[in-house]
């Protein structure tokens, strides 16, 4: 195995919140194993999602934006595990490389950030609310069709900046994000996952590595959590039957319960919000992978053939 006396080499996206979820898994190494910061090597790494600003992930390729050039450090060895918001993770992982751990999840909810309305309902009618996710604009407009919905995109901090100059009356971010930068005080509240459901795998930090390097799956496999990695298999296997387009809205979210019980609920939205349709699933988390898969089959029998008609072209 090569390297296995040098540091363990870290590959990041270079944003803030990329950054503190590159030294929150660290800091767990470290503390699970004994090691110290000098063991470790941080790369941070430049997207294509990092460069693209202008418009939606959905119009540019969606997912793997935020991935690719990561993915490319790990197959030429230079680095040995890349961290992820999981959310950020297509449902294909190239050949070679491996999730070799999802860690515990965050909050998994939304939150709502006013700048003068603290909640949705306290919006005025026709106000603007920015947003790069069509999820959340979907289910903005699901609930308040008045709303005018526009693109936000960059960091959080950008965000939150050009929520400031006044380019929009609010945004919606992942509480995950903003707890794992010390910003939640920004939120101005917090929307209940039933009616607001998150990104599959939302608030969940994932490691990638190379398949087969043991190295790295002893040294992850002391900090991963077993719950979670239920609940990312199955809103993963939702996604990735529900994946032949990335202009689709879609949420899910799984709940493991007592004695290994898994409660998952799926949605998909037409983009304006005019038509939903969701499902509730119940089951073993043992059988994660099929119950999202069923979800998402009985999703698509409820929505009928049309309903991916007539709002664009799916991405390739
Ligand atoms: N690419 C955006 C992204 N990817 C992961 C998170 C939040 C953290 C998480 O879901 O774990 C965010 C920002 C946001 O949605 O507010």
């Amino acid at each position: 195995m090569a390297h296995s006396n040098g540091p363990i080499r870290i590959g990041t996206r270079g944003s803030p919140l990329a950054l503190a979820q590159a030294s929150e898994v660290r800091a767990r190494l470290i503390s699970a194993h004994g090691l110290t910061e000098e063991d470790f090597a941080i790369e941070v790494i430049s997207t294509s999602g990092d460069r693209i600003l202008d418009r939606p992930l959905s119009e540019v390729g969606g997912k793997g934006l935020f991935t690719k050039e990561i993915e490319a450090a790990l197959l030429e060895d230079r680095i040995d595990l890349a961290v992820h918001s999981s959310k950020d993770m297509a449902t294909a992982i190239p050949d070679g490389l491996e999730i070799s751990a999802f860690l515990e999840r965050e909050d998994v909810r939304d939150a709502f950030i006013g700048r003068d309305a603290r909640t949705i309902a306290d919006l005025p009618e026709g106000a603007t609310v920015g947003s790069a996710s069509l999820r959340r604009q979907a289910l903005l407009k699901r609930i308040r069709p008045d709303l005018n919905t526009i693109i936000f995109r960059g960091n959080v901090q950008t965000r939150l900046r050009k929520l400031n100059e006044g380019q929009a009356d609010a945004t919606l971010l992942a509480i995950a994000g903003l707890n794992r930068m010390d910003m939640a005080h920004h939120a101005t509240d917090i929307l209940s996952p039933d009616d607001f459901p998150p990104a599959p795998g939302q608030g969940a930090i994932c490691i990638e590595s190379r398949t087969g390097d043991g190295r790295v799956r002893d040294l992850v496999g002391a900090i991963a959590h077993a719950q979670t990695t239920s609940a990312l298999i199955a809103e993963r296997a939702f996604l990735a039957v529900l994946d032949g387009s990335c202009r689709t809205p879609i949420a899910a979210r799984a709940v493991l319960g007592e004695a290994g019980t898994m409660r998952f609920h799926g949605m998909i939205l037409r983009p304006d919000g005019t038509e939903v349709h969701e499902i509730h699933e119940e089951g073993d988390a043992d059988a994660a992978l099929q119950i999202g898969e069923r979800g998402a089959r009985a999703v698509l029998a409820k929505a009928g053939p049309h309903f991916f008609e007539g709002w664009g072209e799916p991405q390739p």
